[in-house]
Parts: C-alpha cells; structure tokens; sequence
C-alpha cells in the first residue's frame, strides 16, 4: 500500500491589495482523512486550488508525495482526484458516458473502467446510466461529479466542501465512500460540517483570515475542550418565572423553549454536577446532559483566538 503525502510550506497568495494566505505551513503524512476547517472566506478553497495548480502561490511551495506541484504540475497532480467548485459536467452525455469520458482521457482501460462505474455507480446510487445529464437533480449531479473523480482511482483526493447542497440520504453515500477510501488512499477535504469531520477524519487543520490556527490529530485536539452547554428537559412548561429562577441561581441561560433551558457553564464535571442539583430545586427535570461536540468546541475556541 502506497503512503502519500501533503504538504504547503510557508504559502502566501495574495489577490489585488487582499491577502488571501499569509505564509500558511501544515503536512500530513500518510493515509486517512484530513479535515479543513474554517469560516467562510478563510482560505480553504484557495490553499486547495494552489494544491491542485489552479492558481500558484506568490511564495511558498506545496508538495505532493514530495514533488513540488508548481514545478512539476504534471508529475504530481498525476494520482490526484480532486472536487473543486462542483464543475458542470458535459450536459449532453449521459452519465455513463460522462464517467468513461474522464477515465479514458486519463488511460484507464476498458474493463477498469466498466468494473468502476459499476461499483460506484451502487455505491453512490448514481441515477440510471443512461440518463442524460442535463435533466439531473443538482444532487445525481454532484454524485456523477464524485464518482467521475473516484473513476481515476487517485491516491489522493481533494475535496471541497464535497456535501455541501446534498440531502442527508446522499450525505451518507459519500461519507460511507470516504470512510473506504482513506483506508488505503490520503483524502483531503474542507467542510463547514463538523459532525461530518468528526465522522470522517483523523486529522484538522484550522484556518482562520488566510492563517493556520492550529492542526493536529482530531482526537487529541478535541479532547483538550469541554463541551459548554447543558440542556435541561423539565415536565413542567419553562415559563419567564422558572428562567429567572435559574438567572437568580447565577446561571446564564443560553436559551430556552416549551419544556428545556440550554445553560452556558465552563464544562467542569463538578459545575455540571452543581447546575443540576440547582435545577432540580427549581422544576421537574427529566432529562439532563450535555449539548454540543467538543470538535464544536475546538472550533469555536481555536477561530475566536482563544487557543489553548
Ligand atoms: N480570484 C479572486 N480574486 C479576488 N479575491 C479572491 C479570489 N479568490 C478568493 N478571493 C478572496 O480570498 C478570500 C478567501 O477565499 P476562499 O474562497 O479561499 O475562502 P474559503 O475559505 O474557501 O471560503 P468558503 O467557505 O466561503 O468557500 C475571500 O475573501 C475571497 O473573497
């Protein structure tokens, strides 16, 4: 089995007088899945169409499996399969035709090919064939784009923001995808959604304003932050006089509906332990626990600065 490797060292790109990455350095070597993660505007595509040549960097180098991908494009980009700004594909084909376009262009032979649209074309449960794919839901479009990157079988793929737009039935098709591929193949995504991260990949990369802000495997990273909100499920309905209650108690109520109060805390156990035995004073609690995921957490602490 192949190890692969990426790695951006000291990338700057800039766009007019807007500073899009300022001097970004991260690796990753091995197999598995990296998350990229970090508001809207941060960096994420950028840093990823440098990685695949789209655009080159003002300084700075990106490798790839140890090539430098602005010297030699070719030789690295080689064994990639990336997914950048979903791309229309050709609307006359069909699907089938569209998938064995994009492996032929690349070498593949015939029977490769036959065995591959097959096997993706279940796993992504790709419409029939031979439909054309002007008249595709924007969904069997962007699962057509996947599989015509799968088609190539890359050692490494890019992906950016690959859910986004998709039903929660299509996200699971692609996540079940990635899950088999990082056993054997370096997948490198971004994603606004944290639960898929979390799901997915065994590694984070934060950007915040063009910068790294921290990077690391996600378990450790996400076990250094506590969840910060409990909620807290009464019998009784939550009314203005149980909330000052609770306010009164010297808590802040993050917010509340029909029969639960979601309260802010600092994530110690014995605060946890405290605010429930205070609740229980004040209504019927039926149902009490922490909300969140500490990769939430992370997120949120590492992007607001407050990195530990
Ligand atoms: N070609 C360009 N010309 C000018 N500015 C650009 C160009 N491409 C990107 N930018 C700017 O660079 C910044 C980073 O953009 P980028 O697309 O990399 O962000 P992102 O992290 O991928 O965000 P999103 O999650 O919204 O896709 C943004 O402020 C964007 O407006």
């Amino acid at each position: 089995m192949n190890m692969n490797n990426i790695s951006f060292n000291s990338v700057s790109k800039r766009f007019g007088n807007f500073q899009a990455l300022k001097n970004i350095s991260f690796s990753y070597d091995g197999n598995g899945a990296i998350g990229y993660l970090g508001p809207n505007g941060a960096g994420k595509t950028t840093s990823l169409k440098i990685l695949v040549n789209l655009i080159r960097p003002d300084s700075g180098t990106v490798m790839i499996n140890n090539i430098n991908v602005t010297k030699e494009p070719v030789m690295a980009l080689k064994k990639i399969g990336a997914l950048i700004e979903t791309p229309l594909p050709y609307p006359y084909l069909r699907v089938s035709e569209s998938l064995s376009y994009v492996a032929e262009l690349r070498g593949i032979n015939k029977k490769d090919i036959e065995n591959r649209i097959e096997y993706y074309s279940k796993k992504l449960a790709l419409p029939d064939l031979n439909a054309k794919i002007s008249g595709l839901s924007k969904g069997q479009r962007q699962r057509v784009v996947f599989a015509s990157t799968l088609i190539v079988d890359p050692e490494i793929l890019i992906l950016d923001e690959p859910t986004s737009g998709l039903d929660p039935f299509e996200r699971k098709l692609f996540r079940d995808v990635i899950l088999e591929l990082k056993k054997e193949k370096l997948v490198f995504m971004s994603s606004h959604l944290l639960s898929e991260v979390s799901e997915t990949c065994d590694y984070v990369v934060f950007i915040n304003n063009g910068s790294i802000k921290a990077s690391g495997n996600i378990d450790e990273i996400s076990s250094s932050f506590n969840i910060k909100k409990v909620i807290a499920r009464f019998i009784e309905n939550v009314d203005d006089m149980m909330i000052d209650k609770i306010k009164n108690a010297g808590y802040n109520v993050s917010s509340y509906d029909k029969n639960s109060v979601i309260i802010d805390f600092d994530g110690s156990d014995a605060s946890r332990a405290r605010i429930l035995s205070d609740l229980v004073k004040i209504g019927n609690v039926i149902y009490y626990d922490v909300v969140g995921s500490q990769l939430e957490e992370a997120y949120i602490s590492i992007l607001q600065g407050n990195n530990k």
